[in-house]
């Protein structure tokens, strides 16, 4: 491990001063059964970044992407969007994508037709987005499927749609909740690769839900380990290797080194937890 591979990120009052994207500041979750998913979880995030949120099944990852996407409300604590304009629901007007671990796609729906919807709902012709849709498609390697439907499709082809969908809109922020857990390591590694690219190429910024330490060092320029009972940020760590991830670098040293260390203080986590 080189001593510039992996740091500590800086504290929130040492960073210089830019317009974050969302900041969560001090988000407890509690649920109507009494479950205590989220105490007091602050997170900064900072435009362009792709921060993985890593962290034992159960710590509250998919409640606090939840709450960011404005799909269930904080019981205490605040999330503010200081670089967007907000809508009358609080939220950011058209800022934030999700993609869920399961494609969700309308199986009655072509391709084309599922990636259209959320340009449907703001009221956008179908001629007017047909460029959108389509340019939208051939960013994910689908322009020549736009025409089949669903069940055509393998698991990972489903997968391309629901991100292109989830792009179509131009988010700021694009929230991505164990995308491929489902899928098997191959189309999972290929898939990191196109979302790495798509990030690359929209600037947009990510948050990605995941188990996998592997995943979470291959994809991140920072990494957000959580702990369990309650979810709160263990540790956050950047990752300070070049945005360029390929399958050199899946063999390198550096990897392997920013794996251990991830892995390390997720277990570190996990036994914090029990204690
Ligand atoms: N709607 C709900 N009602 C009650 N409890 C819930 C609800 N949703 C989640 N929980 C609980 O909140 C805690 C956090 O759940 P959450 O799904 O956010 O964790 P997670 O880290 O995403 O887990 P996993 O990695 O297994 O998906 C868990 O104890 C879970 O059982």
């Amino acid at each position: 491990m080189t001593d510039t591979a992996f740091a500590e990120a800086p504290a929130a009052q040492q960073a210089p001063p830019r317009r974050l994207v969302v900041t969560m500041q001090n988000v407890s979750k509690m649920f109507s059964n009494g479950t205590l998913a989220l105490k007091d979880m602050s997170l900064d995030v900072r435009p362009g970044e792709f921060i993985s949120l890593l962290g034992p099944s159960g710590c509250g990852k998919s409640t606090a992407l939840r709450i960011i996407a404005g799909l269930g409300q904080a019981s205490t604590g605040t999330i503010d969007w200081p670089s967007s304009k907000i809508n009358s629901k609080g939220l950011p007007e058209g800022d934030v994508g999700f993609v869920f671990q399961e494609p969700t796609l309308m199986p009655w729906q072509t391709v084309f037709g599922n990636v259209y919807l959320p340009l449907k709902l703001r009221g956008v012709s179908k001629s007017a987005a047909r460029e959108k849709v389509m340019e939208n498609l051939a960013s994910v390697g689908l322009a020549d499927f736009a025409e089949a439907y669903p069940r055509e499709l393998s698991g990972g082809m489903k997968m391309r749609v629901s991100i292109a969908r989830a792009l179509v809109t131009r988010p700021k922020l694009l929230l991505m909740d164990e995308p491929f857990a489902a899928l098997d390591e191959i189309t999972r590694q290929k898939l990191n690769d196109d979302v790495l690219d798509l990030w690359a190429r929209t600037g947009v910024t990510v948050i990605f839900v995941t188990h996998s330490v592997y995943e979470s060092a291959y994809l991140s320029n920072r990494i957000v380990v959580m702990r369990a009972r309650p979810g709160q940020v263990f540790s956050d760590l950047e990752i300070d290797q070049p945005a360029e991830r390929d399958s050199a670098y899946r063999t390198s040293e550096a990897y392997r080194e920013i794996c251990e260390m991830v892995s390390d203080s997720l277990q570190t986590a996990i036994h914090s937890a029990e204690s």
